[in-house]
C-alpha cells in the first residue's frame, strides 16, 4: 500500500491496472447519455448511505484445488459482514462501444428503445469490485448481488451489496454475473449451477 491518498492502491492491486476512486467516461459516451448517467445532485436526504469497503479484501485464490478461479484473485470478507450491507461500487470505464473480449464488463444502462447500451468495463481500470467472482462452481448460491443505484451526486453506478445472510470472516464474496454473461463463455467445470439467474 502506498502512502499518499492519491496514489493509494489496495494490497494485491495489479501494477498494470489503473486504480479508480470514481467512474471514468470513455469518448464513446455521448453528451445525452452522459447526462442520463451523471444525473443530478440529489437534495440532502436522511437516506445517505456510504459503501463499507473496510469489510472487503482482495485475496489470491490458492484453494481448494477445484475452485474454478484458483490462481486468480477474488474478493473476501475481512471481517463478519452483516446482511444487506452496501460494500462498494463496481468502478470502471463507462462506455457505449462493444467490448466483447472484456471479462470485466458489466451492463449499466440500456436506452428504453434499445438504441444504446452502456457498460462499465474494469479490464484496464477499476477498483476492488473488479475482483468479485461468480458463484457458479464455488457454492450453491451467491451471497452478494449487483444493484444499480444513484449516489448522492446523482451518478448511476453498479453497487455491490451482501444478500439476506451475514457473511463470515474469510468467506469469498460471490455474485451472479447472470446467464447472459456465461452464455458465450465456458461454464465452470465443477459447477453446482443449476440456478436460473
Ligand atoms: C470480473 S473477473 C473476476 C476476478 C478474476 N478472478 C481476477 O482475478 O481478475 C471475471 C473472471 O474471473 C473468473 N471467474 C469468476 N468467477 C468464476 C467462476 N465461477 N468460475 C470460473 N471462473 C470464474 C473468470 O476468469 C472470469 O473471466
Amino acid at each position: 500500500m502506498s502512502r499518499s491518498p492519491s496514489s493509494y492502491t489496495p494490497p494485491h492491486w495489479p501494477k498494470n491496472i489503473r486504480y479508480l476512486t470514481t467512474q471514468k467516461y470513455h469518448s464513446s459516451v455521448s453528451k445525452d447519455i452522459l447526462d442520463i448517467i451523471k444525473g443530478q445532485r440529489l437534495p440532502d436526504s436522511h437516506g445517505h448511505i456510504k459503501p463499507q469497503s473496510s469489510f472487503i479484501v482482495i485475496r489470491k485464490i490458492t484453494g481448494p484445488s477445484n475452485h474454478p478461479a484458483v490462481g486468480q484473485f477474488g474478493l473476501f470478507a475481512a471481517k463478519k459482514i452483516p446482511l444487506r450491507t452496501y460494500l462498494l461500487d463496481y468502478l470502471g470505464e463507462v462506455h457505449c462501444d462493444d467490448r466483447p473480449s472484456s471479462d470485466y464488463d458489466l451492463s449499466l444502462y440500456r436506452a428504453p428503445d434499445g438504441s444504446v447500451s452502456v457498460g462499465v468495463d474494469a479490464s484496464a481500470m477499476g477498483n476492488e469490485g473488479r475482483f468479485i467472482n461468480d458463484y457458479r462452481g464455488i457454492c450453491g448460491k451467491p451471497n452478494a448481488q449487483f444493484e444499480e443505484r444513484r449516489g448522492d451526486n446523482g451518478e448511476l453506478r453498479m453497487s455491490i451489496w451482501t444478500g439476506g445472510e451475514a457473511i463470515k470472516k474469510g468467506e469469498e464474496i460471490l455474485v451472479s454475473y447472470g446467464k447472459s454473461w456465461w452464455s458465450h463463455r465456458r461454464p465452470p467445470e465443477s459447477s453446482s449451477s443449476s440456478s436460473s439467474s
